[in-house]
């Protein structure tokens, strides 16, 4: 590392220092780049320059060859753009220490934790009251911290849950504060530690052990019985308010204020102050849009404006905790900094699982791209904003344009009234239905709407409007969150995302046209290599059918071993599948999970990527609107052991595991019946001719093994149903048998 920034004038040393790569390192990729673009080039030239004579015995390869000339044009562009995730990385530092020096306790900016859930069976409470003591317990003065859970389902028993959570609080917060405990979520803490360390008191430690275990029985219970207790500890206002027509479509707007933190009494049993924490459920009616999360996010901006209005507001997903109590401390550094922080709208903290595990089937773990893809955007000035994990600037999330003179109240104080009644009202009033007709919500106020990806085009947005943003990836994981484990759960997942990407990018508000002289070219090329995932899904479909079809009816489409032609073919793939390989060690990735994440890129591409771009563009003639699949957090234990010994979880009828069966079948069957051919009719030698071929074919079924497995030799309910392999065949063998002609 070499370089950090520097800092003009002042005597106060920064609260956070930037670091960039050595040069040497940065031109030595920059030398090995262009040594692949002249492949490129070489590969687009060979293409353009043999293209096969328009003859009618060679009609069938004329268009082969045209067809795989679009796809390597389409990748080798799509190549370009993601050079700018590998061009000019930065790593960002910061000080606490130096933040407590410079600023005493009750001069710290008051902060808001926003929490969003949905449906209390996909997201079981207990999951969700996990996530609120994470926050609720960070190492930040109590006063200065308010926690808010939006509940999208408007359930009595999330509420329950969270009332729950506010008695225990009590007595987990000064524990954390005492032990320094990490990590703060109890059920992570206890699920990771199961003796007392030799700094705790051991009957406190085992005391609080079994309050947790009362705590989850009791929430559970309720959860499994669909009823709240009748005690008349439950006072609060909001159990009485549930009706029986109540239902998670159909729900007026509520806010409780469960502690209250500006009340003395509401202290925890060390006799400190506890954060305030309150409910909202926004209300809900069936012929009313919601706007998914983008219209929960948008709900918490407001209610909390008359709450506490804190200038920092951090999100979390429900599944999401905090796994580093410092958190808070650490992202103040890149907002107080008083000579570079002034234009931050917003400090990103990288996705990471807690529940993948080694070598896991799905490629989960996202280490190239956490540190290496989200350095760069950051080192183009705008790491986006990803919907979990991120601190904002209340003002800047708000939609104010930034300008040099404007200056942030860091320590205003927003109470409307001190009648927590009155103020529950106020709060419940700006959730309605009706509040947002006719008002700038959801397209220049807060996280915007009408978009799968809300949080990513709210990021664009915002840096549109002048503010810069940081990446921050500390060694202690600031959280971690939970990844979907089962192949349909991640390629729908997935789906809805390269969705949201492609119609940022042909809207308006792509990066290209919106950021037009706003953001670097360099940002609006990494913001496109997702943007255009989708894209890749045809290219890639007709990369691993056709030439499998034309090995078997012996179509040659790429240069023979002996021609020269075949050096610029052999360099770009060994090239970019070393360079892949080594980054993927250096990310601490192991081999096995690079090979999984590469099976997963093939399978993401051709189902996720062109079932989004069939639907995007289906979006775009007006017959389909997207939607928002919640993905599941918890999954049959037979499932999850499946995971955990690297099975593929396929089980039911989709048309995306028809796809991939398909595929799979398809160069099978094509590998087989080419090679015999050739050896039974022609002289072996042929098959050098078609070496390539039988390389790309030969690689196709190496990496789909789990699939035949999961055709022909499991067992178990995670198969592959008989109905996908019926329809596949159905697909493949009429295209096997059919004769190409020559
Ligand atoms: O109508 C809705 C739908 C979802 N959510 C919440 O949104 C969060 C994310 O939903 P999840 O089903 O977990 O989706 P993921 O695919 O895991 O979410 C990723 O992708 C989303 C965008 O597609 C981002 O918003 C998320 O932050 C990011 O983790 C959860 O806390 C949900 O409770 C709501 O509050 N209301
Ligand atoms: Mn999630």
């Amino acid at each position: 590392m070499a370089g950090g920034s520097a800092r003009g004038g002042g005597n106060c040393p920064p609260l956070f220092t930037t670091e960039k790569p050595t040069r040497t390192a940065a031109y030595a990729y920059r030398l090995f780049a262009s040594t692949v673009l002249a492949g490129v080039l070489l590969v687009w030239l060979y293409r353009a320059t043999q293209l096969p004579p328009r003859s009618s015995s060679a009609r069938a390869r004329r268009w082969a060859w045209l067809g795989l000339s679009v796809a390597e044009l389409w990748f080798g562009l799509y190549w370009l753009l993601t050079l700018s995730v590998r061009w000019s990385p930065v790593y960002r530092r910061t000080f606490p220490g130096r933040l407590a020096q410079r600023y005493q306790e009750e001069q710290l900016p008051m902060v808001d934790v926003f929490v969003c859930t949905a449906d209390p069976t996909l997201e079981p409470p207990m999951l969700v009251i996990s996530t609120v003591l994470s926050v609720m317990a960070y190492d930040y003065p109590a006063e200065k911290l308010n926690i808010y859970l939006s509940d999208d389902a408007g359930s009595i028993i999330t509420l329950y849950a969270l009332y729950e959570a506010s008695e225990f609080a009590k007595y987990w917060i000064p524990f954390c504060k005492k032990y320094q405990v990490e990590p703060r979520s109890p059920a992570a803490y206890f699920a990771k530690i199961s003796a007392p360390p030799d700094a705790c008191d051991r009957k406190e430690w085992f005391a609080l052990k079994e309050l947790h275990k009362d705590l989850t029985d009791r929430v559970n219970s309720v959860v499994n019985s669909g009823k709240i207790p009748e005690v008349s500890k439950c006072e609060p206002r909001g159990f009485y308010q549930w009706s029986e027509n109540t239902s998670f479509t159909d729900h007026p707007s509520m806010v409780q204020i469960l502690i209250d933190g500006n009340k003395r009494k509401a202290t925890a049993v060390d006799g400190n102050a506890l954060p305030t924490l309150v409910y909202m459920a926004r209300e809900k009616r069936p012929q009313e849009h919601h706007h998914f999360k983008a219209g929960s996010l948008n709900a918490l901006i407001r209610v909390s404006s008359v709450i506490s209005n804190s200038p920092v507001i951090m999100n979390v997903d429900c599944d999401m905790y905090s796994n580093n109590s410092g958190s808070i401390r650490d992202a103040l550094g890149f907002f107080l900094d008083e000579e570079q922080g002034q234009d931050i709208a917003f400090v990103q903290y990288p996705q990471n699982f807690e529940n993948v595990v080694q070598n896991d089937i799905y490629g989960n773990p996202i280490n190239i791209v956490n540190e290496l893809d989200h350095p760069c955007l950051d080192g183009w000035g705008g790491m986006c904003y990803y919907g979990t994990g991120c601190f904002h600037r209340r003002e800047a999330l708000g939609g104010r344009i930034y300008s040099l003179d404007y200056k942030e109240d860091w320590t205003r104080v927003v109470r409307k009234t001190e009648d927590v009644r009155e103020l529950e009202g106020m709060a419940e009033s700006l959730v309605t239905c009706t509040y947002e007709h006719n008002t700038l919500w959801g397209i220049e106020k807060g996280v915007r709407y009408g978009c799968p990806l809300e949080d990513v085009i709210t990021g664009l947005q915002i840096q549109c409007r002048g503010w810069r943003s940081v990446y921050h990836n500390p060694a202690r994981k600031g959280f971690l969150g939970m990844a979907p484990t089962s192949l349909g759960q991640i390629l729908v997942q997935h789906k809805r995302w390269t969705e949201g990407f492609l119609q940022i990018s042909l809207s308006k508000h792509s990066p290209f046209v919106l950021g037009h002289r706003k953001i670097r070219l360099g940002l609006q090329m990494g913001y496109s290599v997702c943007g255009f995932w989708a894209l890749n899904s045809f290219p890639t479909l007709y990369y691993v059918t056709i030439p499998a079809l034309c090995f078997l009816n012996g179509i040659s489409l790429f240069p023979e071993v002996s021609n020269p032609w075949f050096l610029p073919f052999a360099y770009v793939v060994m090239a970019t599948y070393s360079c892949s390989l080594v980054e993927s060690l250096q990310c601490s990735d192991t081999v096995v999970e690079w090979w999984n994440a590469q099976r997963m890129w093939l399978f993401r591409r051709i189902t996720s990527y062109l079932l989004a771009a069939i639907d995007t563009i289906r979006g775009i003639l007006g017959i389909s609107e997207s939607g928002f699949a919640l993905t599941a957090k918890v999954s049959d234990l037979q499932a999850l052991d499946r995971y955990k010994k690297g099975m593929m979880e396929f089980g039911s009828f989709s048309t995306m595991f028809v796809i991939i069966a398909a595929v799979a079948l398809l160069n099978l069957t094509c590998l087989m019946f080419g090679v015999a051919r050739v050896l039974l009719h022609e002289e072996s030698t042929n098959l050098g001719a078609m070496f390539l071929q039988v390389v790309l074919c030969a690689l196709t079924v190496a990496i789909n093994f789990p699939v035949y497995e999961a055709l022909f030799l499991r067992k178990d309910s995670g198969r592959l149903p008989a109905s996908v392999s019926l329809v596949s065949l159905c697909i493949v063998l009429p295209l096997c048998i059919l004769p190409i002609s020559l």
